[in-house]
């Protein structure tokens, strides 16, 4: 080829191209500069979030209100002053007591925690739920407050989770005299034994108490009282006069009656229940509520008893439905199912949820939360929140910021074992899960597969120490102890999805709702395809692998069941649990087609269909096409999947911002229609150039073509 011809080849192309090249140049260097200064900003910001957790919220933001041992009056001190290492000391120190016990629970081989073992088990030292639950109910006690008691008149044990309760009952039960007990008309005494003896048994129950009840007294002649004494406080209500009314005692060993423990009920409940022991005994425990104050200068059994009675009914609708609730939605545990009777309750009632920001489903999830991941609060258009219940990593500090103090907090969790085997259908395409095509491949050697410091791999390991704001890498145990410490710290309740129906109940009293509140359709669940049969090797690998989760949820299995056991017992629970599975039941022959769930292809409404992922087939429902409008609202609200409950209540929420979104869309629309027509023009443009340069190629070839002709003209020799 010619030089000149490259020359002008060259010309063409560049005349043409050149420019373009040129932009696509400059927007490629803007980009990846821009790439780069979000890159740095964010990473500043996660790692000022995990230095904030490091600081704040593990050691220094350790929750002291609700529990008021000495040890914790020091912890109360501005956590800012305490040096990091001292802090830890004092925690450890705090600690050692549960540390040692804990330790022969979690060093020993994990094996899963039956009821009956959990019996055996009275070693648990944690503050209890219960007594947080009643004690976020009353913020201060003081010489007015009212406490409700559900009494047998002439003993008591006093169940007090509260230190301050636990005085307050023994010193007055102390007091009563057998005497006066005698003098009242109205209270008749079935128990045989001498006064004495009913002074010496009256004494607190410790906390942990946990050991087979007795039936005989030391002296063999007075049994030990049955029924817990549970106390509900009245804030500010005035002491009660005194009202008659009859009282029967309750004599009968524990092993010869059937009074259980009693806790105060949701109205529903109370009315749902025939009150048996009630019926079939004449002697009844009762429940009592006096102020505090005249508790304490009451020196007469009569005057207890009359009180007693005299908030008897008050004590039975004393329960106030909670309605500021922090669910913390943990992975693969049953979680959208909660989370769905959470915004059934919510939307019912016209509640506000701290709904991600920008219509996302989590709070800023795989990072730690914030406030501002929370839609309205930075703009304060949302005076205050009732409920947060979607896929966060916990950050108690930052929650606060957002939920009220008086909010009731509880969580889910899953045995490791089944979860890690859903987690693996569901997160199969993360980067430890990706190369291998089963769990046990995985199993076989997970540390080839897993590297913690790629982006999603939490899934793979540990996901409840993640999802709870913790190292899921941790191999320190004492991490491990005080974790738990924490959690049971902040969290009200802690739920078991194997026992979903006892937790449903479990959480229906604490919050004082009513069954219907809780029933609920299994969501998210996946079909029998994409599940796999374990083998007990697979078992004991999962465990060891997630050996953090795994004992984790042996401490809150156990917690569970001592809760249960504590504040109904199981019996009752079992009453209860059958009424709600009536429940669904009905529920589910009346909503759905098929009665039960169906493979995702066979959803017929596209917008019940459930979100699809990973190598997991996930079941939805379909309605019966025969229902009343409000039952179809009502039975539609119970099977629509997360993320599409979740974009409804935001519209319903935030009006403004759809209406601002849609007007958003608008002008993305008209935009990008603009862009299109501009592309389009530059298009014609290049092509015109292209044309242009073609036919300029043509006029160079004819002008080469003539040229060369002249030239071989002018060269041909003279043949004339
Ligand atoms: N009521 C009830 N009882 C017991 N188990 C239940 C219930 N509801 C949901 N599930 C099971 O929970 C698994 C889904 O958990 P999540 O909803 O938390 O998953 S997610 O993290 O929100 O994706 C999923 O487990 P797998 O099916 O093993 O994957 C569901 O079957």
């Amino acid at each position: 080829m010619k030089r000149s011809q490259v020359k002008r080849w060259l010309k063409a192309v560049c005349c043409t191209h050149l420019r373009f090249m040129w932009m696509a140049l400059m927007v490629f260097v803007v980009l990846c500069v821009g790439i780069q200064m979000f890159g740095v900003a964010r990473h500043s910001r996660k790692e000022q979030i995990l230095k904030q957790f490091a600081t704040e919220k593990l050691f220094d933001k350790f929750e002291v209100e609700r529990t008021t041992t000495s040890t914790q009056h020091q912890l109360e001190e501005e956590p800012s002053k305490i040096p990091f290492q001292e802090y830890r000391t004092r925690m450890e120190r705090e600690q050692t007591f549960q540390t040692d016990r804990d330790r022969s629970h979690i060093s020993q081989k994990p094996t899963p925690v039956s009821k009956d073992s959990y019996e055996k088990d009275s070693n648990v030292s944690f503050s209890d739920g219960t007594a947080q639950a009643i004690a976020q109910k009353i913020p201060k006690i003081s010489m007015d407050t009212e406490i409700s008691v559900p009494i047998l008149s002439s003993m008591s044990q006093i169940n007090c989770q509260d230190p301050s309760k636990k005085i307050i009952g023994a010193t007055d039960l102390k007091n009563v005299k057998h005497q006066e007990a005698k003098s009242h008309s109205e209270v008749r005494i079935d128990s045989d034994g001498p006064v004495s003896a009913l002074k010496a048994q009256t004494k607190t129950r410790q906390t942990d108490d946990l050991g087979p009840k007795e039936s005989a007294t030391s002296q063999g002649q007075i049994s030990r009282l049955p029924v817990l004494l549970d106390i509900t406080l009245h804030k500010n209500a005035n002491p009660s006069p005194v009202t008659q009314s009859s009282i029967k005692q309750e004599g009968t060993p524990m092993a010869n009656t059937d009074t259980k423990n009693h806790q105060i009920e949701s109205p529903e409940t109370l009315k749902q229940q025939p009150k048996t022991s009630k019926d079939q005994h004449s002697s009844v425990p009762l429940v009592s509520s006096v102020s505090i104050r005249d508790l304490l200068e009451s020196s007469t059994l009569p005057e207890l008893h009359a009180a007693a009675l005299k908030k008897l009914d008050e004590a039975s609708t004393s329960c106030q439905q909670k309605t500021h609730i922090v669910f913390l939605k943990t992975h693969k545990t049953a979680s959208s199912t909660i989370l769905n009777i959470l915004y059934r309750f919510g939307d019912a009632r016209n509640l506000t949820f701290a709904l991600p920001r920008g219509k996302h489903n989590q709070l800023f999830y795989p990072f730690y939360f914030t406030a501002f991941s929370v839609e309205g609060f930075r703009s304060k258009t949302i005076k205050e929140y009732d409920i947060m219940c979607n896929h966060m990593r916990f950050h108690i500090s930052e929650v606060r910021k957002v939920m009220p103090e008086d909010s009731f907090y509880f969580s889910i969790l899953r045995n490791p074992v089944t979860m890690m085997e859903s987690s693996f259908s569901y997160y199969k395409y993360i980067p430890a899960f990706s190369k291998v095509s089963t769990l046990d491949q995985f199993l076989q050697d997970p540390w080839s597969h897993y590297n913690a410091s790629l982006p999603n791999n939490h899934y793979a390991k540990n996901l409840l120490m993640f999802d709870f704001g913790f190292n899921n890498n941790e191999k320190d145990e004492r991490h491990l102890n005080l974790s738990i410490t924490l959690i049971a710290k902040n969290f009200n309740l802690i739920l078991i999805s194997a026992y979903f129906d006892e937790s449903m109940i479990l959480l229906k009293n604490t919050l004082c709702w009513s069954l219907d509140d809780v029933v609920s359709f299994k969501l998210n669940s996946r079909n029998n395809k994409t599940k796999h049969q374990l083998s007990l090797e697979t078992m004991e690998k999962i465990k060891e692998w997630n050996s953090l989760d795994w004992k984790l949820y042996l401490h809150f299995n156990r917690t569970f069941w001592r809760k249960i056991d504590e504040s109904m017992g199981r019996e009752k629970m079992q009453d209860e649990v059958k009424k709600l599975r009536d429940r669904r039941n009905q529920l589910m022959k009346i909503c759905l087609q098929e009665g039960g769930a169906v493979d995702p292809s066979q959803v017929k409404d596209t917008s019940f269909k459930p979100f699809q992922y990973g190598a997991a087939e996930i079941q939805g429902y379909n309605l019966n096409p025969h229902l009343g409008d409000r039952t179809k609202t009502w039975c539609q609200r119970l099977i629509t999947p997360e993320l599409q409950y979740t974009a409804s209540l935001y519209d319903k929420q935030f009006p403004d911002m759809v209406l601002k979104a849609s007007v958003q869309n608008k002008t993305k629309q008209t935009h990008s229609q603009t862009w299109k027509a501009s592309k389009a023009k530059m298009r014609q443009r290049r092509n015109l150039n292209h044309q242009g340069a073609e036919n300029q190629n043509l006029r160079h070839s004819v002008y080469r073509k003539r040229g060369s002709k002249r030239t071989a003209q002018t060269n041909l020799p003279n043949m004339t």
